[in-house]
């Protein structure tokens, strides 16, 4: 398999599969959304995007990055999501980095969203779709964050040999400039928890595959027991 790790504005062309790691923390707080029952995940394009959805859809959740603001339901934190009841709702996810990338590559015939908590379901799906060609989308600090980048280096090393081990990837991410900003209250809409949350490898047993549903771009799991894709 030929691995790509490219940054959000890196991207040329369309990538026959791309997966898009947002670590910390918009892709391990989607599979949380999911994990507490959210249906599905609509990605959007901007603040404004998200509350014209929600005002179109008002049984929708909306859920954005970085502080709290008037219109937005939910913050982007597994810590404070994980106590939250989902059942059945569509959530509208906005963030800086992780939303935003996948975004980028809505044309591609095949996108999957992943953190280190659905690195196996991933590596998994990766393995059975036997693509030559897989681009890694490394969301954060322009294709620089090292937690993206430990996580989408994981998950590709794991398509070719499910044993690797996974200690070394994670200290990278724990050392991450995203880990520290989190830890020190430098960003905003944080639970305690949220490093340690999106440092659990495998914590969830499904991927998450975005497809273009009409003009939106929606992130739902996938099983094995789902159809082939
Ligand atoms: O919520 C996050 O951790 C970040 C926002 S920022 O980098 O703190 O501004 O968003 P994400 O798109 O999940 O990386
Ligand atoms: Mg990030």
């Amino acid at each position: 398999m030929d691995t790509r790790f490219l940054g959000i504005a890196d991207l040329v062309g369309i990538p026959s599969v791309a997966v898009v790691v947002d670590v910390m923390r918009a892709y391990t707080v989607a599979a949380w959304a999911i994990a507490q029952g959210a249906e599905k995940i609509v990605l959007a394009g901007s603040l404004d995007e998200a509350l014209a959805l929600k005002a179109r859809h008002p049984d929708w959740v909306a859920l954005k990055d970085g502080p709290p603001a008037p219109g937005f339901d939910l913050l982007n934190s597994p810590g404070l999501l994980r106590s939250v009841d989902l059942g059945g709702r569509t959530i509208v996810q906005k963030t800086t980095a992780g939303t935003v990338g996948a975004l980028a590559v809505k044309e591609a015939p095949l996108v999957l969203c992943a953190g280190f908590v659905v690195a196996e379901a991933t590596a998994r799906l990766l393995r059975t779709c036997e693509s030559d060609s897989v681009t890694f989308v490394v969301t954060g600090e322009d294709g620089r964050a090292d937690e993206d980048l430990a996580c989408a280096q994981y998950i590709a090393q794991r398509v070719a040999d499910p044993g690797t081990d996974a200690a070394g990837f994670l200290r990278r991410a724990a050392g991450s400039r995203a880990a520290a900003e989190l830890a020190e209250g430098v960003r905003q809409g944080v639970h305690p928890d949220d490093v340690a949350l999106c440092l659990e490898v495998d914590r969830f047993p499904f991927a998450m595959v975005a497809t273009l549903e009409g003009s939106l771009m929606v992130l739902r799991p996938h099983t094995m027991g789902n159809a082939p894709i």
